[in-house]
């Protein structure tokens, strides 16, 4: 299909012949283009009085003819090959501009956009003539050769990421060795993605920020902060952190036209694989978003339950995680039907792709199903558990907090257990109970301590569903500790995190003490601070083994009263 691409309103229908008789015409693999074709896309060009672009392969293929400059007629991200930022697109863009200058900024940023091998810009001389016998020639009156620059270029602007000719004559552009040009960059280009590259395992991502006039300075800089932690967690490699301030998010894109362009050329030219937003994004924000970046576009709920299926170990975990993703995936599946039926599309696309869609979620649905009800199963075996240790009973001391707070460090120093602790965000997804001796009314008594996941800011619901059966294991409780990392500059928010999400709970246990920890890296204000806000409190290091004691003679009296 020989498509015309662009704004076509007016044109007759020969000059649309014309038009299309351009994607017939070869082109030489080693040079931009040949002066013939460039007059006689000048000539078009001046006839219509419009601007006209040509897009070629490297095999010298025409693959797409559009009216209007490269802005207007450029290839949509997810239609571009995808090299990386090793590589340019192998596709050059010649285009025509009525008036008689360089190539404007917008031309230049779809060249990045697109990374082109190269852009020509022919002007034109406004006259000319058709030869006799075929032929035209005099249209074009010079031409202008950009390219993309490497980073390391000396004569590389700042913060420009192309280069561009002075006018040179068509002899001089046609007889310059396209290949050579085109195959020293690509060197370049390569040179500079090896120097970065880290490791290659890693996805590279672009995080994206959006402070609304509802959150503070400091809250978007903790969200940011978060969200770069929580990336590193799930093995990506943060390239870029992209901001933006707006009043609210916007309906379709969440961020603004010029910002979703601008994330798009930093994709391509840093060449990152995922763009990662520090808040949740509807399933058609996400999708037009993809459109028009061309990556993958994940949301924070993604990246949470990503670093919970790396996590999971235990069948319970990993039964878990599954539900909380079909859950969250679900909807999403049905966005996309909408969208599909929606877009109407030609014979054949719709029905079939809309059947598939259906299949595919009744499937989901379906295993859904099934792992609720083993999560019911295994809800009602942990119940069982406890009960027989209520039987004994032996009360039982949960341990909560925000990720990384240090839960699963003091659980080791005060039971001299092994379990995992590491500073990383949701080390801990199962709970693990161990005995504990404390002081009771002058004598020791045994309780079971109970070590469980970490809680995070605006948890997503479809975690704390899926997790409801070790959540109870917080909930059944007889008391609990709450862990706050005092030396996290959040850990007054990280404190109110964990209270929203612990209300939302349908139990919670009678007892509860706070518990501040990592002291040893608190400066003195910090903490004298804390201790006068939080008096009923303990304040501890669970690494320096600091404050343990007290910590047990508390939990003693704790117990007392349950
Ligand atoms: N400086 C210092 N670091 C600590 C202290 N307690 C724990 N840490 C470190 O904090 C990091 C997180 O500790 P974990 O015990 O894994 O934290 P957690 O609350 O179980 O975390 P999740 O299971 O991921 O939610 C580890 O690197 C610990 O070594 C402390 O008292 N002082
Ligand atoms: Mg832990």
């Amino acid at each position: 299909m020989e498509t015309i691409y662009g704004n076509l309103k007016g044109l007759k229908a020969s000059e649309i012949k014309q038009l299309k008789r351009l994607y017939h015409q070869g082109q030489p693999r080693d040079r931009a283009t040949t002066p013939e074709f460039a007059q006689r896309l000048a000539a078009i060009s001046t006839d219509i009085n419009q601007s006209v672009s040509v897009y070629i392969n490297r095999r010298g293929q025409v693959i797409r003819v559009g009216v209007g400059n490269p802005r207007d007629t450029q290839i949509p991200p997810l239609e571009l090959p995808r090299y990386g930022a090793k590589r340019l697109s192998g596709i050059r863009c010649i285009t025509t501009s009525l008036k008689s200058e360089p190539p404007k900024q917008p031309s230049l940023t779809a060249m990045v956009l697109q990374r082109l091998d190269l852009l020509v810009t022919l002007t034109l001389t406004g006259s000319g003539f058709q030869r006799r016998g075929g032929g035209a020639t005099g249209y074009v009156e010079s031409a202008y050769l950009a390219h993309l620059t490497p980073e390391t270029d000396p004569n590389r602007e700042e913060g420009l990421h192309w280069t561009v000719s002075p006018p040179l004559s068509l002899d001089a552009l046609t007889q310059q060795d396209f290949l050579n040009l085109v195959e020293g960059l690509e060197e370049e280009f390569e040179r500079e993605y090896v120097a970065q590259q880290v490791d290659s395992s890693h996805q590279r991502v672009v995080v994206v920020g959006l402070m609304t006039a509802d959150i503070s300075p400091q809250q978007f800089q903790d969200g940011l902060a978060e969200v770069t932690r929580l990336v590193d967690t799930a093995g990506g490699e943060v390239l870029e952190v992209v901001k933006q301030r707006r009043s609210r998010p916007h309906p379709q894109t969440v961020i603004g036209a010029g910002k979703v362009e601008e994330i798009a050329i930093a994709v391509q030219t840093l060449g990152a694989s995922v763009v990662a937003f520090d808040q949740d994004l509807t399933p058609a924000q996400a999708r037009n978003l993809e459109q028009k970046i061309g990556v993958r576009v994940i949301d924070r709920t993604e990246l949470i339950l990503d670093i919970f299926a790396q996590r999971a170990r235990t069948r319970a975990g990993k039964l878990q995680v599954e539900l909380a993703q079909l859950e969250y995936l679900l909807p999403r599946l049905v966005g996309k039907g909408e969208a599909m039926s929606r877009l109407g599309g030609g014979i054949g696309t719709r029905g079939p792709g809309e059947t598939k869609l259906e299949t595919e979620r009744r499937r989901i649905q379906k295993r859904v199903s099934r792992l609720q009800q083993e999560v019911n199963q295994l809800q009602s075996h942990r119940s069982r558990m406890r009960q027989q240790r209520q039987k004994q009973e032996v009360p039982t001391v949960a341990v909560v907090g925000y990720t990384n707070a240090g839960k699963s460090t003091l659980l080791n120093n005060l039971t001299n257990s092994d379990i995992y602790a590491e500073d990383q965000l949701f080390a801990t997804l199962d709970p693990t109970t161990r005995r504990l001796n404390v002081p009771h009314n002058g004598d020791s008594q045994t309780i079971l301590l109970t070590d469980t996941v970490g809680f995070i800011k605006e948890l997503p619901p479809s975690l704390i569903d899926a997790f409801r059966a070790t959540l109870e294991e917080v909930s059944e409780a007889d008391a609990m500790l709450h862990v706050v990392d005092l030396s996290h500059q959040a850990w007054e928010s990280q404190i109110q995190a964990v209270s929203n999400i612990l209300s939302d709970l349908p139990l919670v246990p009678p007892e509860s003490l706070l518990v501040f920890n990592k002291i040893d890296q608190v400066d003195s204000d910090t903490l004298a601070e804390a201790k006068k806000n939080y008096p009923d409190s303990v304040f501890i290091s669970a690494q320096k083994r600091l404050g343990l004691e007290t910590l047990r003679e508390k939990i003693g009296m704790m117990i007392s009263h349950c």
